[in-house]
């Protein structure tokens, strides 16, 4: 690793920190996976890591828990370095594709896992929790795919972690079993411990992260609430339709940022939506059928990631 400044200050900010990443890189030959992260999750936060394919979620995951080195700048979970919060139990992971034993039985899996810390949660409750007390005497290769994906989620909770490390963790499951997953992790998140989670499903970001953070091409590009990342992408769009517009009267409306006209109808996506629609009626009053709507995660989402492909 090369060797970083480490000042007091980032010093104290890391202690009272769940995960805190300063100047972090990863190389694989020309890609740079992760390529200078500045990240600080505070302890109770649940955090959805968003971004495209190679994004760099993975890599920022495995970081974190000091399963790749990084090149350059630092991690901390809790104050302390990877390796040891892993060996203090702090940290619970659950990752994409993490081996489970064939022949073992669920509960045998979950067993031995908790006998490898020093305060494990009863297994019948990691069980429990995980919804997979029914699978408990089922070998791991006679589970289905969801099966398997709930499964790590009971190895992941059976260290009573303070963190939880997610990566796409209801890949694999079905609407209903995303569902039991997610209740489960309410009932875990309400008593105060700290969740980051990697996902591709932007519903899932919005309804149970307090915090997102995008990624693209190693680097976070936004990073606040669901409501505060929405409105880095421009706001809000406004459709009407409006007798006699021109393309030029549109373009010059104020806070617009992209617009479409087909014949009188026009959707314009806006920064201020109150003064587009002002100036709008001032200079076309007969506009009518007006339309303004919230733009979505998901909008954000791809305007935030857009051209990525042209600039790795
Ligand atoms: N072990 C590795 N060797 C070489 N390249 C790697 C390795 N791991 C990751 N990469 C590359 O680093 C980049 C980031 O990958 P990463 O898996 O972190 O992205 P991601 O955001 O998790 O993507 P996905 O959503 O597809 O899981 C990609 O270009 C990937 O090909």
């Amino acid at each position: 690793m090369n060797a970083i400044e480490i000042s007091p200050r980032d010093d104290a900010v890391a202690a009272g920190a769940a995960v805190h990443l300063s100047g972090l890189r990863k190389h694989y030959g020309d890609v740079h996976a992760v390529d200078g992260v500045d990240l600080t999750i505070a302890p109770g936060e649940v955090v959805a890591l968003l971004g495209p394919n190679g994004a760099g979620k993975s890599t920022t995951v495995d970081l974190i828990l000091g399963l790749t080195r990084p090149d350059a700048g630092r991690v901390s979970v809790f104050g302390k370095a990877p390796s040891d919060a892993i060996a203090h139990g702090t940290v619970g992971a659950m990752l994409q594709g993490g081996a489970l034993l064939d022949d073992a039985t669920v509960g045998e899996m979950v067993a031995m896992v908790a006998s490898l810390h020093r305060k494990p949660m009863p297994v019948a409750e990691a069980l429990r929790r995980a919804g997979v007390e029914e699978l408990a005497g089922r070998r791991g290769n006679k589970l289905s795919g969801g099966q398997k994906q709930r499964v790590r989620f009971a190895v992941a909770l059976v260290s009573d972690p303070d963190l939880l490390l997610l990566d796409e963790p209801t890949a694999a499951m079905d609407v209903g079993s995303r569902r039991e997953f997610w209740h489960s992790m309410q009932a875990f998140t309400s008593t105060g411990r700290t969740v980051l989670f990697a996902t591709h499903y932007l519903e899932e970001a919005e309804e149970f992260a307090d915090r997102v953070v995008l990624m693209r091409a190693g680097r976070i590009v936004a990073d606040g609430s669901v409501a505060q990342v929405r409105a880095l992408a421009g706001g809000r769009t406004l459709r009407a339709v409006v007798p006699g517009i021109t393309e030029a009267a549109v373009a010059d409306l104020p806070g617009v940022t992209e617009y479409q006209i087909r014949g009188a109808q026009i959707a314009v996506s806006s920064s201020d939506s109150d003064k587009t629609l002002r100036a709008l009626l001032e200079a076309f009053p007969t506009a009518h059928d007006i339309e303004i709507a919230a733009i979505g995660l998901e909008g954000a989402f791809l305007s935030l990631t857009a051209d990525e492909e042209s600039e790795r």
